[in-house]
């Protein structure tokens, strides 16, 4: 059955042994650099490669974009078994079936649309400003102060606070703490390589999740870490559905207007926890280092902040979503620096159709699973540019600036740029639900840093460690940071 199984799919070109075994996936996945390794096979093989017996990847975002539509009949594969929090029971990115995926969708959009949660920004603001009063409070280095900070982890803390306002009104309060709250951070760290592992082999994932086995999985009465925010969740939907407003308006009081059982909101709002926070931390953190060594980009980034507060473009304690959005730089910025660190590199993997399909040229049986090369994809030469390896927020300034000529292949180039771009929150049917209110928060996070705070890198020869786990595991970013200096 090896010769059989690497015999399917030997027209597609990919690194050496791969059509035998998951050796070549193993190994890039225990070492944390996957999303590189597609990156790179997809440059050497071409935009369709071969990473397994009955695994490839591609960087082509039209394909993407096709396979992920509404419409696609492809659905999601076996490795998301593995990304099941409960055993017996889905959340909305682990359901391979379209159809009730679809249906818990709808019921949750309301929720996620900002429509049900007329408050999001002003909850978001607040967190913003215990962020500010924690950084206040401990973190400022003065000329006979040194108070490094490791920011990958603080921030951290406030998109963990701020999901949790605005998904039950009722935070965490990791900021107050300023501390890793049950473990959490540090235990859900261990656990994601774990998963991986499991997304490759999702056998592995069914045999842990029978009954027999479920013991070694993280569970409720785990007094730390993912188990204890599994009783969490659990105890915050008990709550709500016992108080005198259950449908109050926030993330879950949304979802049970709209229909989700006890069940289906327990799993949901630990996914918001988990898909929420990290995601978020990691766009905050990449595009804080990046801007830290890019002293050219930094400089213009914090001028025109500072100059939109100085000019009273900037009404109010916390930046309004809609004034950030003036801010053309700072726009870039924050797509640039998601482009460059895609938060979210797991390759994701769906199933071809029976029948099977043409991809990048290439015939490819039904049942083949098709993974993304997120990295690939957001660095392609020629969507991004020659330098597309490189974070260059002007790239999106220029490519605005070109398409407002009105010359069409110009027009075209920008709707390609932006079209990828959009493909770092997956798209179509399994589009990323929090997307609006990461932008948010994002836009608020840097014009209140930038405008009060200057950031300098401890450590420039080894600025931080990240590794990827479908999500990022991102540590010690130690940062100097001291009050800005006035214009
Ligand atoms: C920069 C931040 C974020 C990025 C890059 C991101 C990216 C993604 C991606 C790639 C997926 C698809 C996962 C898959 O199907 O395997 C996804 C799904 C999802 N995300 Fe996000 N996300 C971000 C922030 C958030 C936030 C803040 C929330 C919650 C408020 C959230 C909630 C969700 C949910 C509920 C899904 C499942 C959607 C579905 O399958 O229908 N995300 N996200």
């Amino acid at each position: 059955s090896t010769i059989k199984s690497w015999h399917r799919l030997r027209h597609i070109p990919g690194p050496p042994g791969v059509g035998y075994s998951k050796w070549w996936l193993l190994r890039n996945t225990l070492g944390g650099h996957l999303h590189l390794a597609t990156k790179a096979a997809c440059k050497e093989y071409g935009p369709l490669v071969r990473v397994g017996p009955n695994q490839v990847v591609t960087n082509d975002p039209d394909v993407l974009r096709r396979i992920w539509a509404v419409r696609s009949p492809y659905k999601k594969g076996p490795f998301y078994d593995a990304v099941r929090f409960n055993p017996e029971r889905d959340n909305l990115i682990s359901m391979r079936n379209d159809t009730l995926h679809a249906e818990l969708r709808a019921k949750m959009a309301f929720g996620y649309g900002g429509k049900d949660n007329d408050n999001l920004e002003a909850v978001i603001d607040k967190e913003i400003l215990v962020f500010v009063d924690l950084l206040e409070r401990k973190y400022l280095s003065t000329a006979t102060e040194y108070r490094p900070v490791d920011l990958a982890r603080k921030v951290q803390y406030l998109t963990l606070d701020v999901i949790s306002a605005l998904a039950f009104s009722k935070r965490f309060g990791f900021m107050e703490k300023d501390d890793d709250l049950y473990s959490y951070i540090k235990m859900t760290e261990e656990t994601l390589p774990a998963m991986m592992f499991m997304c490759l082999f999702p056998w592995l994932a069914k045999v842990l999740q029978s009954k027999i086995c479920r013991r070694l999985l993280p569970s409720e009465h785990d007094p730390v870490g993912f188990g204890r925010f599994i009783a969490v969740a659990k105890q915050i939907v008990h709550d709500r559905l016992k108080s005198d407003q259950p449908k109050r308006r926030d993330m879950l009081g949304s979802f049970l207007a709209h229909g989700l059982t006890r069940e289906e909101a327990e799993g949901e709002t630990l996914l918001q926890i988990i898909a929420g926070s990290d995601t978020t931390a990691t766009a905050l953190r990449t595009t804080m280092l990046y801007l830290m060594s890019s002293p050219a980009t930094y400089l213009r980034l914090t001028q025109e902040i500072r100059g939109a507060v100085v000019e009273g473009r900037i009404s109010s304690a916390v930046v309004t979503d809609a004034e950030a959005r003036e801010l053309s730089y700072l726009q870039a910025v924050i797509k640039e620096g998601m482009r460059i660190n895609p938060p979210v590199a797991g390759t994701m993997d769906v199933v071809v159709p029976e029948g099977g399909d043409t991809i990048c040229g290439y015939p490819v049986p039904g049942g083949t699973e098709i993974g993304c090369s997120e990295f690939g994809a957001q660095q392609l030469a020629s969507v991004f540019g020659p330098d597309a390896d490189v974070f260059r927020p002007e790239r999106w300034l220029e490519a605005e600036a070109a398409a407002k000529e009105g010359s069409q292949p110009d027009i075209d180039r920008l709707r390609q740029m932006n079209l990828t771009w959009g493909l770092i929150f997956k798209a179509g049917k399994w589009q990323c639900l929090g997307k609006e209110v990461a932008l948010i928060e994002l836009n608020k996070v840097f014009v209140e840093l930038l405008r009060r705070y200057d950031f300098t890198l401890v450590n420039a020869s080894k600025p931080w460690n990240s590794k990827n786990a479908g999500i990022f595991i991102q540590s010690d970013l130690f940062t100097k940071i001291t009050r800005a200096e006035p214009l």
